[in-house]
């Protein structure tokens, strides 16, 4: 043992809840120790949601320039991947350096320790560092925060290959001339929309019956619609049983037939980082596939211990992390409400068009038992999608609880569906009646009007 530390709490793994958690925590005056084996600030930053965001943004201005003739005048549109690499590297990661976020976490009073942390009995955790090992002593307690990495299948001949995962994705500086994405998650359907529109031939492998398989399957139709429309070969429920790679790659599908690319994409989901934290430490089973928590982020069973974000299972989302951390932020300092609530959880897929949706499906609300009413609302057929025309695809679907007479889930398919559903997810997570909903002024014309025509469609 190289070091010994004491500290009030010990925040292991600093994806972005567990970021905000270890420097609001020292804001309010405890002693925190922060320990991250990678970059801090975890995979959104460095990996997914900002890179890929940025890739999306300049694939969604090339393919709005390329509408721009139905509309009214000549694009010559030339695609270079330079500058969204270049953002990437110099605006986004600083290289995939972390300096900045060990700076503002140790300004915010956190001590920094760079390594693997795990679990060593009830409050102690032993980091591993490059100079050896260090002890920390815990008084308050400790919160997991270790988050993902890409889930990889065991699929014969992938393991060796030069495949990419969505780290190497966010790093590519040379475009391949053609892809594969096994995989039709968000992930998948997001680069794989982007890298098309940049001239990647692309085509998309999903063993489920359709992409996008959490979303609607009405949600689903549009996007495969639109990815079809950028020249991507979608094909559902035919799994990849085999990978071969000889300067580029064959990828053996389950019906016999075979799909060749010169870069392979895997996004076949994600495996939580529990198995190497010490939770058999604690009397918890490390194999497990994500950690069980009570309403205050607390580990059901273990006395001192608190989990947030992705490896609670309950949505792999940045604002999820988030919430979860000013949950426990709270129950840390003492003051216990609100305490976790996850009747309208909302996401945002990042595909074009988007697809915004909170709360249940309408298959989730018919499984629950509720006494279910959908209602549907086609955005080309709304004023605002006829206007709009080139790249108006979408829809707005509310799935109500009859009974109670209010809805319990929605989808926002279309431009800006993200931010579409904004409004949605505030009705499912106040409850508001449907009569009061119905009875609101909707702005002409605009894409969320149709929210109104969805509303007064319900049966
Ligand atoms: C390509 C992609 C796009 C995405 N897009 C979006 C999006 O648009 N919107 C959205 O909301 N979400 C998006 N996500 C999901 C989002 O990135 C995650 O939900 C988010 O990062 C929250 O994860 P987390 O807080 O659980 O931890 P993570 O971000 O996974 O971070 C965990 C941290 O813990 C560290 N760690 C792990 N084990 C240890 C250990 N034993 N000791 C020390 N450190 C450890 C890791 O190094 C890492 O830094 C995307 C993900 C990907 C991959
Ligand atoms: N915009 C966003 O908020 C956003 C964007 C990207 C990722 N994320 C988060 O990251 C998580 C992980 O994303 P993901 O897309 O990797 O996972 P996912 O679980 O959503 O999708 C993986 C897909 O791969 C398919 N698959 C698995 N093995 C396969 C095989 N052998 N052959 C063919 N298909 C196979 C699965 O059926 C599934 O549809 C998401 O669940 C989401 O929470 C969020």
């Amino acid at each position: 043992m190289t070091g010994q530390l004491e500290a009030d709490v010990v925040v292991i793994g600093l994806g972005p809840g567990g970021e905000h958690l270890a420097a609001s925590l020292a804001r309010a005056g405890l002693s925190v120790v922060g320990v991250d084996r990678r970059l801090v600030g975890g995979e959104c930053p460095y990996y997914g949601c900002i890179p890929s965001k940025m890739m999306i943004r300049a694939a969604d201005a090339l393919a709005e320039a390329r509408r721009v003739p139905v509309l009214g005048g000549v694009t010559d549109v030339r695609p270079d991947w330079t500058t969204v690499a270049d953002r990437i590297r110099d605006e986004a990661t600083d290289d995939w350096d972390d300096k900045v976020a060990v700076e503002r976490l140790e300004k915010a009073g956190v001590r920094f320790v760079r390594g693997h942390g795990r679990l060593d009995g009830p409050g102690r955790v032993v980091v591993a560092t490059d100079d050896g090992e260090v002890g920390v002593s815990v008084r308050r307690g400790v919160v997991l925060n270790t988050g993902t990495e890409p889930a990889v299948p065991p699929i014969a001949g992938l393991a060796g290959t030069p495949y990419w995962t969505n780290r190497d994705a966010v790093r590519v500086r040379d475009l391949p001339r053609s892809l594969a994405v096994l995989g039709g998650g968000a992930i998948g359907c997001e680069l794989a929309q982007a890298f098309a529109r940049f001239g990647v031939e692309v085509s998309v492998i999903e063993a489920f019956d359709r992409i996008l398989g959490p979303e609607e399957p009405e949600a689903s139709d549009v996007v495969r619609r639109s990815m079809e429309a950028d020249g991507i070969v979608v094909r559902t429920g035919v799994g990849v049983t085999a990978v071969a790679y000889e300067e580029a790659f064959t990828i053996g599908l389950a019906d016999g037939t075979s799909v060749g690319a010169q870069a392979l994409l895997v996004a076949a989901g994600r495996r939580t980082n529990l198995g190497d934290v010490g939770l058999e430490t604690v009397g918890l089973d490390p194999s497990t596939r994500a950690i069980r928590v009570t309403k205050r982020m607390r580990v059901k069973g273990v006395d001192g211990l608190w989990a947030i974000g992705d490896i609670t299972g309950k949505g792999a989302f940045t604002h999820m992390s988030m919430y979860q951390a000013d949950i426990a932020l709270r129950d840390l300092c003492g003051d216990g409400k609100p305490r976790a609530d996850y009747r309208a959880v909302s996401r945002a897929t990042f595909t074009d068009p988007e697809v915004g949706s909170v709360g249940l499906t309408e298959q989730q609300a018919r499984e629950a038992g509720l006494r279910v009413g959908v209602g549907i609302a086609a955005l080309p057929e709304s004023s605002r999608g006829w206007i709009h025309k080139a790249g108006n695809d979408g829809l707005i679907k509310v799935v109500a609880d009859l009974d109670r007479d209010v809805l319990v889930g929605a989808s926002a398919v279309g431009p800006a569906g993200g931010e579409i559903i904004g409004m949605l997810v505030a009705a499912v997570h106040a409850e508001i009646p449907l009569a009061t909903l119905r009875g609101m002024h909707f702005a002409y014309p605009t894409f969320h009007r149709a929210i109104e025509t969805a509303l007064s469609a319900v049966s």
